[in-house]
């Protein structure tokens, strides 16, 4: 291996991959050579419609599309697909082709109970039984099912039985606090809420019954609320879980069109609440197919995971993984660095997938994975959530596996994907994603608009892709949908990220070109710890920062006080303990620090990026122009 390589696809690639057969079916049809990955991806990004269209039917999503309606309008962000095809997700999860009725479909571990394994017989009763709780209370197509519920088969199904009628779904993680709850399902306006008691982290037992009474106050036009018992906190609000399903009246699928909305991701921006995304039902089956079998070489036999919590789109992205035959592996808890190798080794998992920030844990605390467990089933092992460092890459090919191939990803709640990753056929470089993604038109543009290879530019998606979202919720004209995405270069999707592609085709994500803040791969926006931290008595301003560099992770909140008041240990204590229970663990900074003033563009903005670019070293003077800030003298408290 040279320049860098630390894994190679095997020779007989093209023959033993999903995508090697994939590229040689698509090669006979369409009389040329696509068995090479770039010929391929050229292949997808050029010709949409006959590559959508054959994705499409290969997983055996529906049948054969004549090209004109496969597509049938590429402008961005009204573009039509599949515009005459009838379709279900939760009919394509719950086919699992390949699968038995009596295999096992999803194993799930959790601090909070023992192990549970569910057929695929299982899995289907069980949405039966969520289904029928879901008419009994008035549910119907394009009403909203929301969440407050951990990564656990029970979501899952609930999810799939939410589908299966044509209602909306939508997930938090109970470690969300009432008020992250609320800024997202009030939006939404759901019909039913379904919410776990509380939970166990490590082994902390988490009660959040005041909680859930808050979120169902909080919430107009609730029909029902349904509580699982889960850590056995012995309150329980609206209906018992168990009662919600006593009834099997077997599973019906909607027929819906492809656009049909499937479930609702949040993404924290810089101001306002979180956008409220809306995915379809045709949009995630398609992407996710793809992903699954054609990258992460899944299909009948592999046992998939990826740690998440249902906060996370990678929680959306694992479910849909026996469309193409996978089983899934779910996990709810603290996630032990040591511990989660073990929890590979017991569920048989062959495909790991975790967050760039758990690997790097992981290799500071000196832990050897391959000594922990035996990981030889392992064949992929995925990583999103931020870049992985190089290190990290030579990381997991000394202390985790030499043989399994390392797919860093990277894509988004936007999406609900990796748009650039890896793929069987193409090897892994140090420190660098391997590819654009099938059918992803990837580039990066300089702020003129033009595409360039070898420099950094904004990571744009220059064609339509069937998982942009089809809406976001309350913005019928998609006024806020063409703002945050489409308007920097009009009709092209500017993703939030810089981006480097090089000569052979891999790329390096640099960062976001934004302020979102994402932390163990968990996107934060910064106006939700606004909203928190400046509601503190005595807190005048706040700004907060997450330094995210290799070996310097770091969330540093900066408070300008009020008239008289200093920054001492009971303020301090005051602001951290409103964000761990307000919005969660994960949004409690390492430092707080106190600064005369925050500056502020002349339009009132908080200046982010450039405060972050200054602490990581840039000359003030590069990082903003002064004539910009209605306060440039509050810079100073930022310099080093
Ligand atoms: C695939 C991803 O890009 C996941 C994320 O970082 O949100």
């Amino acid at each position: 291996m040279t320049d860098g390589e630390l894994w190679l696809p095997r020779p007989d690639a093209v023959e033993t991959t999903n995508i090697g057969r994939f590229g040689q079916w698509l090669s006979r049809r369409e009389e040329r050579d696509l068995t090479s990955y770039p010929a391929l991806w050229q292949y997808s990004v050029e010709h949409l419609r006959p590559f959508w269209g054959a994705v499409w039917e290969h997983f055996g999503l529906g049948g054969t599309v004549p090209e004109h309606r496969v597509l049938a309008d590429e402008a961005m962000p009204d573009t039509v697909w599949f515009p005459d095809e009838t379709f279900n997700y939760a009919r394509a999860v719950l086919t699992a082709p390949g699968v038995g009725e009596e295999d096992v479909i999803v194993r799930a571990y959790s601090d909070t109970r023992e192990p549970v394994e569910w057929t695929l017989s299982d899995l289907r009763e069980a949405v039966a039984r969520a289904r029928a709780g879901l008419v009994a209370h008035g549910v119907r197509r394009g009403d909203r099912v929301a969440a407050w519920m951990p990564n656990i088969p029970e979501t899952f199904a609930l999810m799939l039985a939410s589908a299966s009628l044509g209602a909306v779904f939508s997930s938090c993680a109970p470690e969300f606090g009432a008020k992250a709850v609320l800024d997202r399902f009030a939006q939404i306006e759901p019909k039913v809420l379904v919410a776990v008691d509380g939970y166990k982290y490590g082994p902390k037992s988490i009660d959040r019954t005041a909680d859930l009474k808050r979120v169902v106050r909080g919430l107009e036009g609730l029909s029902a609320s349904v509580t699982l018992p889960y850590l056995g906190s012995g309150e329980i609000e609206g209906e018992t879980w168990d009662r919600f399903c006593s009834y099997d009246e077997g599973v019906a699928f909607e027929p819906l069109t492809f656009d049909h909305p499937l479930y609702i991701l949040y993404s924290s921006g810089t101001t306002g609440l979180p956008k409220a995304i809306v995915h379809s039902h045709g949009g995630m089956a398609i992407e996710h197919a793809k992903m699954h079998s054609l990258h992460h070489d899944l299909g009948v036999g592999d046992r998939f995971f990826w740690y998440s919590t249902t906060g996370w789109m990678m929680w959306n992205y694992l479910m849909s993984a026996p469309i193409v035959g996978a089983g899934i592996v779910m996990f709810d808890g603290m996630p032990d660095p040591a511990g989660m190798w073990r929890l590979a080794e017991e569920s048989g998992t062959t495909f790991f997938g975790t967050s760039a920030p758990f690997l790097m844990a992981c290799r500071s605390r000196g832990i050897k994975p391959r000594e922990e467990a035996d990981l030889s089933k392992i064949h992929g092992i995925g990583s999103t959530g931020a870049p992985l460092p190089a290190v990290g890459f030579d990381y997991v090919y000394e202390q985790i596996s030499a043989t399994a191939q390392l797919q860093s990803l990277s894509g988004g709640t936007d999406l609900c994907t990796g748009f650039i990753g890896g793929a069987p056929t193409v090897p892994v470089w140090r420190g660098e994603l391997s590819c654009r993604c099938l059918g992803a038109d990837v580039q990066s543009f300089d702020p003129e608009g033009h595409p360039g290879i070898g420099r950094e530019g904004e990571l744009v998606i220059a064609s339509p892709m069937p998982s942009m979202p089809v809406g976001l919720w309350g913005d019928p004209l998609k006024h806020r949908y063409r703002d945050t995405y489409l308007t920097d270069f009009p009709g092209i999707w500017r993703h939030g990220d810089w981006i480097t592609i090089t000569e052979r085709g891999s790329a390096v994500i640099s960062g976001r070109s934004d302020a979102t803040l994402n932390r163990g791969g968990v996107r934060m926006g910064t106006s939700e710890f606004y909203a928190v931290v400046e509601a503190v008595e005595g807190v005048a301003d706040s700004l907060v920062v997450h330094l995210d560099d290799p070996g310097q992770d770091r969330l540093l909140l900066y408070v300008a006080c009020a008239d008289g008041v200093e920054l001492d240990e009971a303020l301090r204590g005051r602001i951290t303990a409103a964000l761990r229970q307000q919005l969660s663990p994960r949004h409690v900074p390492d430092e707080v620090r106190q600064v005369p003033a925050i500056p502020r563009t002349l339009s009132g903005k908080k200046v982010e990026v450039p405060v972050k670019k200054i602490l990581k070293g840039v000359k003030p003077e590069e990082a903003i122009a002064r004539d910009a800030l209605a306060n440039p003298e509050a810079l100073k408290s930022f310099l080093r």
